[in-house]
Parts: structure tokens; sequence; C-alpha cells
């Protein structure tokens, strides 16, 4: 039921557990172009129905080339608030931000009238970043992006961290977590990150993820339940919306 190996050259997306729909593609061109057909209409659909739409960002290497397509979307941006799912202890222009990141890929183009909240900014303490975010998400987010790390992490939430649990629990949209001894934070450990109560108000759930490996992993991760193993499974496991997996090698 698990095996995605079967579902290559699929043409539409494919039901592949309860509540998860994933979709392949040939190429990286094709998967952003999708991506970014998902979102515009997610959030079209949002900002029909309310004055502003809300929509959460991953980082990382993998999500660029779908913010930019997105980008060139035909829609009121200047009622789109854009936000992060988490964030490295990094200033928003340093290189490796995930707030950097957005706003060379997205805040481009047409969405450069979108509205972006940093979690981190000049001058402000770590506590008080995770006390702005939980703030900002007191309007909660309908379209989230995820990405998971080749280690299985989400956001900023990674196997075996300390703390991981109760990030886990928390009734917070957002908490901050030390990544110490986790190879999956790199260098940055000290991070802010959803937790699956700031995931949970989302009405559309999308994962995006590319390569080899990580589509073997999606198998490992979809044949289980428990995110203290694999933390990428809040992402079918946290009650509400379903989740849509795109993938291209
Ligand atoms: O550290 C992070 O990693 C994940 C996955 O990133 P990728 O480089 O493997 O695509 C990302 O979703 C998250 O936002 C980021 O902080």
């Amino acid at each position: 039921m698990h095996d995605i190996h079967l579902q290559t050259g699929a043409r539409g997306g494919i039901p592949i557990r309860e509540g998860v729909e994933f979709q392949a593609f040939q190429d990286s061109t094709q998967w952003a172009w999708a991506a970014a057909v998902t979102l515009a209409a997610a959030l079209g659909r949002a900002l029909e129905a309310e004055p502003r739409a809300r929509l959460l960002l991953s980082g990382g290497r993998t999500p660029g080339p779908a913010y930019a397509a997105l980008a060139r979307a035909p829609l009121a941006w200047d009622r789109v608030d854009v936000a992060l799912v988490d964030e490295r202890w990094l200033l928003p222009d340093e290189p490796d931000s995930n707030a950097r990141l957005v706003r060379e890929s997205l805040l481009a183009d047409r969405a450069a009238a979108a509205r972006f909240e940093s979690i981190t900014c000049a001058g402000r303490s770590f506590e008080e970043a995770v006390t702005i975010a939980n703030m900002h998400a007191a309007h909660p987010a309908g379209v989230v992006v995820l990405g998971m790390g080749d280690d299985g992490h989400v956001a900023s939430l990674f196997p075996n961290m300390s703390g991981l649990d109760s990030a886990l629990a928390s009734p917070r949209p957002y908490v901050a977590v030390d990544a110490t001894g986790c190879p999956g934070a790199g260098p940055w450990t000290r991070r802010v990150s959803l937790t699956p109560a700031g995931l949970a108000p989302a009405h559309t759930r999308l994962l995006l993820i590319r390569g080899a490996h990580k589509r073997e992993l999606l198998d490992r991760v979809l044949a289980g339940n428990d995110p203290m193993e694999f933390p990428v499974r809040i992402a079918f496991t946290t009650p509400g919306a379903p989740l849509r997996i795109l993938w291209c090698p």
C-alpha cells in the first residue's frame, strides 16, 4: 500500500494512505509548476473567503524553484501574509536563513506585494522571536508548505532531538528548539519551529520533496505513525486537512 515506487509516471495524485495523496513528476520544472498551481489555487480560494490569506513556507534546499514559479501567479498578493514554518537562529539576510530563501525566490515578481513576517530580526532576542512568531500565528495559516529532511525531520523538529516530545505536544504554534546532537540540523542548532498545533488549522498542506533518497525514505515514513521516529509524520498524523505530496527526481 505504501510502495510509491509503483506510482512513477502517474498523471494525477494517488491516494497512498488515508488522508495522503502522492504525485510524482518527471522533472523539477513540472514539479515546481504543479506546486505553484496548487498553492495559487489554495490562496485564491482563501482570498475569496477572507480579507487576508496566510501562507507558511519551509526553507532548506528544496522548495526554491516552486516559490519562484508561485511568485508569478496573478493573485491579490497585497492581501497575502507570508511567514515561515521554521527558522534557524540567523538574521534574515544571512545566506542560510530560511527568510533569505523566501525573499529571493518568492518575494519577487508579482508576489513582491505580499507582506513578509521574518521570525528573526536584528535586535530581537531568541525569546522575543518565539513570542512574536506565536503572536503572528494568532491568525492561523491556511496554506502550509512543508519539507522533509534526509533524516525525516520536518520544520525544525528533528529525530532524537532533546525536547521533541514536548514540542510535539505543545499547545503553542511555535516553539524554541535546541537541535544540538542532531546531524540533520547542520551547524544551526538553535531554531524556532512550527508545532503540530500550528499546523492543525491549515486547510491546505503540501509536502515538497525531491530525490531518490527522500522517495525511499517516504516509504518508511508512510509505513508508520510515530512522529518521534520521523517527525515529518506530523504532516499526516496531525488532525485536519489531507496532505498532498509532490515529488520529482
Ligand atoms: O533545516 C531545514 O530543513 C528542512 C528540509 O530541508 P531540505 O534542505 O532537505 O529541503 C526544511 O523543510 C526546513 O524548513 C529547514 O529549516
